[in-house]
């Protein structure tokens, strides 16, 4: 190895500096993507990275997603995967799978992604965190309809999860709420879960890794990034079409967040081998930022 390489090596640590001097101490909210969980090995270099911000003095949060794993799990059982604005038709029968998917298989195996790094993280499912309510969903032609156990968190319950943080241990939440009166497990889109849980711990980021590289100007060409856009620019982006399907409720619980006080929110390549890192400690950044001013 050349000595120039040897000493772009030390560059790199460089440009890392001033981010990691104003972020000890500071909380990320990272929301993992079902969509970018298709391959595990690639799974494993985001729960290395994780590790790595937390070794940097940063408390990273996980949010889970699992979409994707859920419909399959669905498809074993014999049940078909319908969704009404963007959220699941969530039957008796569906929660139950809808559990059994995020708390019992996706969240277990981060968990154990991290520790395999040396890392030390806790499962929380989002039924200890997340006080929810049932919500209905609009249809296409605009009526409210219901559509099951899904719900929208009211309240978080942040002791488990301080109580980890304090002791340097990252919680790894599934999206589900327990629904107040009942008790009983509610169905909650990630990206909606895990802006709520940013504005609790009032999170300096809120992280979205999904499978494209960010906002794109023209959802079908990948090379049409947009680097940096402010909350007026996002709406109208949603308003005109170009922002759709899954980038919507990431995009509105974004808005939500960012007015909330949560810094910045940016949205990332969770295919791309460290794009968590790339983000947070280059100059430059790799996806999009979406900031308050
Ligand atoms: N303007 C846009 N820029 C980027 N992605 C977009 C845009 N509009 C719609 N999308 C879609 O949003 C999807 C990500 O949302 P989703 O599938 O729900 O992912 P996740 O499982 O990570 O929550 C992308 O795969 C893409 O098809
Ligand atoms: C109500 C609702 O739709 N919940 C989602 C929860 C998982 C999720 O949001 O996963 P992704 O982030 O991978 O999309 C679902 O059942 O698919």
């Amino acid at each position: 190895m050349s000595l120039d390489t040897t000493i772009h090596k030390a560059s790199t640590l460089i440009e890392a500096l001033p981010y990691l001097q104003s972020f000890r101490g500071h909380t990320f909210l990272i929301k993992m993507g079902g969509s970018a969980m298709d391959d595990p090995e690639l799974v494993k270099k985001v729960m290395r990275d994780i590790v790595f911000l937390e070794v940097a003095g940063i408390n990273p949060v996980v949010v889970h997603g699992g979409g994707k794993a859920i419909s399959a799990a669905m498809a074993k059982s014999g049940l078909k995967a319908e969704f009404i604005g963007g959220f699941r038709v969530t039957t008796p029968e569906a929660i139950e799978i809808v559990e059994q998917t995020l708390s019992h298989t996706i969240n277990p195996g981060l968990v154990e992604m991290i520790r395999h790094f040396g890392g030390k993280a806790a499962g929380v499912p989002g039924t200890d965190v997340f006080l929810g309510e049932r919500i209905q969903a609009k249809n296409d032609s605009g009526q409210s309809v219901d559509i099951g156990r899904v719900g929208q968190a009211v309240g978080c319950q942040l002791e488990k999860m301080q109580e980890a943080l304090d002791a340097e241990i990252v919680p790894v939440i599934s999206p589900l709420a327990s629904e107040l009166g009942t008790g009983k497990p509610l169905n909650v889109n990630a990206d909606l879960a895990a802006a709520a849980l940013a504005k609790q711990l009032r999170a300096t980021k809120l992280v979205y890794l999904s499978d494209v590289p960010g906002i794109l100007s023209d959802p079908s060409d990948e090379s049409s990034l947009i680097p940096s856009i402010n909350p007026e620019g996002a709406k109208h982006l949603m308003a005109d079409g170009t922002i759709s399907g899954g980038m919507l409720p990431k995009i509105q619980s974004a808005l939500d967040a960012i007015h909330a006080g949560v810094g910045k929110v940016h949205f990332i390549d969770g295919r791309m081998p460290h794009s968590l890192l790339l983000e947070i400690f280059t100059q430059s950044g790799i996806g999009t930022e979406i900031t308050g001013t």
